[in-house]
């Protein structure tokens, strides 16, 4: 595999960072936005430097050019290219003086930026083309979409153009091919970014509170409704709502979701007054919408609206050169959250990773990687490590339990190595924390039922949560 190109681009505004983030990527490189220097800087210390940093001058907190000192300090081999509006004097010399290589002067014609990063980018260092999406700095902890076949290359364009206009999009594909990852790059690079992106799978709710948990209730709408309850659509205001699995959506709910998306306004189940929302709906599906509605099953109306663009996402399977690069990182990341040594594949085990057919997709490949990560024994992942947690995976349901034991015990023995002391406590908390966590995202954040569901009294449940956490 050809080794990326890393470039990153710090600037507060969001707008010059999508739009040198999507040139750069064109050209082949892997990109990451930062809003201000302080994300740069915490990111440096979490994963390696990148070859090449655009960095902006004036933004609020640390400026560029601080932060072109301390880069210089810790990375004096790393080239870095000073971008500013401000084209006076004082600036600039100031960015000569901290070892700056170039200086751009905004606006700048995007082929010139590119062209300048491929003039000071060492030699040797061509891009090759993974194009991740971004990771911004407001949303450090999003998860990037890897991948460069050109179906993933294409796809990237697609999210970096449909982000910006305010059409729907229908995302379809296969369980576990990046439907919900898709959405949230949408969200993320799109002027909604900064507000809600709620999501909803349709079929995880049952069908009778399916319309309260869209369209929210007023106290005593129906028995069990004390309180008002706020839907998913007004939290979304502003933002996006994404609608996943939209094909197993009641009929009478897609005429009324039918309405409020022509519409933009409902009633709260129950309610008089009527509310006004700005969402941008994103639906996916892993059915064939258009079977459902030649059964009758779902409305041919509703399809058009919410399929006025289509992303299809391939299958892994079809873009098995993607398997090593998305194989690693999920590797490298399950390593690292389960403070596991770093392990890596042999290549008998990269070519047994790509010949599998991977029914369950990037979901079943990242499970297998976590799996790897805590099992197995050497440093090195063998052909047979991976051969015998492909055939250990069924039943699905005892393989999670010992998948997780397994993880657990990996982190416990990680501990211990590195002498930290106490570490029950802390396994205890981590522990509670992921089964209320999970719990409360099952009931849409309803904490009795979440802790019905545990089989905990509601006053231990909000024990363990703690003071520090918001009502959802
Ligand atoms: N291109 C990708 N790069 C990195 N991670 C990915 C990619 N595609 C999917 N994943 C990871 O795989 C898992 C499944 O992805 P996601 O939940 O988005 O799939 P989905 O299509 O919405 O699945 P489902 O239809 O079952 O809801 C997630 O953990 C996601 O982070």
């Amino acid at each position: 595999m050809a080794e990326t190109t890393r470039v990153w681009v710090v600037d507060d505004d969001r707008a010059v960072r999508f739009v040198l983030a999507t040139a750069l990527r064109e050209a082949g490189y892997e990109v990451d936005g930062f809003d201000s220097a302080q994300a740069a800087l915490d990111a440096l210390h979490a994963r390696p430097a990148p070859d090449l940093l655009f960095t902006d001058v004036r933004m609020p907190g640390e400026g560029g050019l601080a932060l072109l000192e301390k880069l210089k300090a810790a990375h004096p081999r790393l080239p870095v290219i000073v971008m500013s509006a401000y084209t006076d004097i004082a600036s600039t010399a100031g960015a000569f003086r901290g070892g700056a290589h170039e200086f751009l002067s905004k606006p700048f014609d995007l082929d010139d930026a590119v062209a300048l990063a491929e003039r000071v980018l060492p030699k040797g260092a061509a891009p090759a083309a993974p194009a991740a999406m971004t990771i911004t700095a407001e949303t450090a902890r999003a998860e990037a979409l890897i991948g460069s076949t050109p179906a993933m290359r294409a796809l990237f364009r697609s999210i970096g153009r449909l982000a910006q206009a305010p059409v729907s999009v229908l995302i379809t594909g296969e369980t576990g091919t990046g439907k919900e990852l898709v959405a949230r790059a949408l969200h993320r690079e799109s002027p909604r970014a900064r507000k809600p992106f709620v999501a909803l799978n349709t079929a995880a709710i049952p069908a009778e509170l399916l319309e309260s948990e869209l369209f929210g209730h007023e106290a005593g709408a129906f028995t069990g409704a004390q309180k008002r309850h706020v839907g998913r659509f007004e939290q979304a205001d502003g933002g996006s709502l994404f609608l996943d699995e939209i094909g197993d959506m009641p009929l009478p709910l897609q005429t009324r979701l039918l309405r409020v998306l022509a519409e933009g306004e409902f009633f709260r189940v129950g309610g008089r007054e009527l509310i006004r929302v700005d969402v941008r709906v994103i639906a996916a599906t892993h059915q064939p919408l258009e079977m459902l509605v030649a059964d009758g099953r779902f409305r041919a109306d509703l399809l058009h609206r919410l399929d006025v663009v289509r992303l299809q996402l391939p299958p892994l399977r079809e873009r098995r050169e993607d398997v090593p690069e998305l194989a690693e990182a999920f590797l490298h990341s399950a390593a690292r959250k389960l403070g596991a040594p770093a392990k890596r594949f042999a290549k008998g085990a990269m070519e047994r990773l790509q010949a599998h057919d991977w029914p369950g997709n990037v979901r079943e490949l990242e499970n297998l990687c976590w799996r790897l990560a805590a099992l197995a024994p050497g440093e090195a992942i063998t052909r047979a490590d991976v051969d015998e947690a492909i055939a250990a995976k069924a039943p699905a349901a005892i393989d999670g339990a010992a998948a997780w034991e397994s993880a657990l015990a990996a982190w416990a023995r990680a501990q211990l190595q590195q002498g930290n002391e106490g570490i029950h406590a802390e396994a205890r908390e981590r522990f509670d924390r992921a089964l209320l966590e999970a719990a409360l995202a099952h009931t849409g954040g309803r904490r009795s039922e979440a802790a019905t569901r545990l089989g905990l009294g509601r006053n231990t449940l909000t024990r363990k949560l703690g003071p520090g956490r918001k009502r959802r």
